[in-house]
């Protein structure tokens, strides 16, 4: 894990380029905010800036944590009890756009029209009933580790989690695919398309509000017939990772692959370590070369509890052109 810890001139840049630019912007998940984002990225602090460039070139290890960012508790005011009643208009505006602008830099942020009801920007936080779900909004549950959307080809690159506040200091975990040590003949069946992945339920209609239209029929399709994919693929020493043994399957019949895939699973779980992110810390996670999860903590429901802002992003936006309705829509659907 990289860590990158901003020195007090940074910290004051940086909330100097919030101040003098925030006001240009109108609501943040539109493509006129996207591309002003983009530019005003351009004014991070240069070695921030080095940095999530080395990041985005695969020169780090796969996880970046950038710390040091300040977050005013007053302003952002009370933790929701569901990411649909968000304060409007939004209380954590600039670390929202921060997000962003951290974000363009490593790519292109882009949205799922079948979670969270097509928002460009997620909240994660504890949901009261959902305690103990397969959920970012669980809380009493081990989240257990996953590519995010492992199940859909269209996934994003890369994933990027801003940390308002986790007063009891819940666990995010990873684990890095190229620390695997896994016999050959393992690897072999692990490059290989014998594995199907379902969408975890967050795609599901139950948890969007108007659940109406094509996307949600694929997502079905997929729960019903998942693909065969290869958990790896890329180079064979250093291999990329596409995996969520929870909602993992084999073909009927293939103990190969059923015993690969109990391996690969095994082996990363011995090697998962935690990261407690902290107020105002930003971590980026290669999706490509590693997993992550969330240990169980006990959730408040008091306004009080684990609030982080999430985005996932994509290096080339246009391989999911045909998914987005318009070439300025960021939602796949
Ligand atoms: N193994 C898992 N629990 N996978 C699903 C992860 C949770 C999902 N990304 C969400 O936003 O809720
Ligand atoms: O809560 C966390 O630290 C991670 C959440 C997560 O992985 C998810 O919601 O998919
Ligand atoms: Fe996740």
């Amino acid at each position: 894990m990289y860590k990158l810890e901003l020195n007090a001139d940074e910290v004051r840049d940086i909330e100097r380029l919030l101040d003098d630019v925030e006001g240009e912007f109108g609501a943040l998940d539109t493509e006129e905010s996207l591309k002003l984002a983009t530019l005003h990225a351009q004014e991070l602090p240069r070695d921030v800036r080095a940095r999530i460039n080395a990041f985005r070139l695969g020169e780090l290890d796969g996880v970046l944590v950038v710390s040091g960012y300040r977050v005013d508790q007053e302003r952002v005011g009370p933790t929701p009890g569901h990411w649909r009643e968000r304060p409007e208009p939004s209380t954590s505006r600039r670390e929202e756009l921060l997000l962003l602008m951290i974000g363009s830099l490593l790519g292109d942020p882009f949205a799922w029209g079948t979670q969270q009801d097509g928002r460009l920007i997620h909240d994660v936080l504890p949901i009261a009933g959902h305690e103990n779900e397969q959920l970012g909004s669980s809380s009493e549950a081990l989240l257990t580790w996953h590519t995010e959307d492992a199940f859909h080809p269209l996934r994003g690159d890369f994933l990027l989690l801003g940390c308002l506040r986790n007063p009891y200091g819940a666990q995010t975990t990873v684990g890095y695919v190229d620390a695997l040590e896994l016999p050959e003949s393992v690897r072999d069946v692990l490059f290989e398309p014998r594995f199907g992945i379902r969408p975890d339920e967050s795609h599901l209609a139950k948890n969007n509000s108007d659940a109406e239209g094509k996307a949600f029929e694929d997502i079905e399709e997929m729960d019903r017939a998942p693909e065969p994919i290869a958990v790896l693929f890329g180079d064979r020493n250093a291999p990329f990772v596409r995996a969520d043994p929870y909602f993992m399957d084999v073909a009927e019949g293939d103990d190969e692959a059923r015993s690969a895939l109990d391996a690969f699973a095994k082996a990363m779980d011995d090697r998962m370590f935690d990261v407690v992110l902290g107020d105002g810390d930003f971590i980026v996670i290669d999706n490509y070369r590693v997993v992550h999860g969330r240990k169980p903590f006990k959730a408040r429901h008091d306004g009080t509890d684990r609030w982080l802002k999430r985005i996932n992003i994509t290096v080339d936006l246009r391989k999911s052109r045909a998914s987005r309705p318009a070439r300025d829509d960021r939602a796949i659907r």
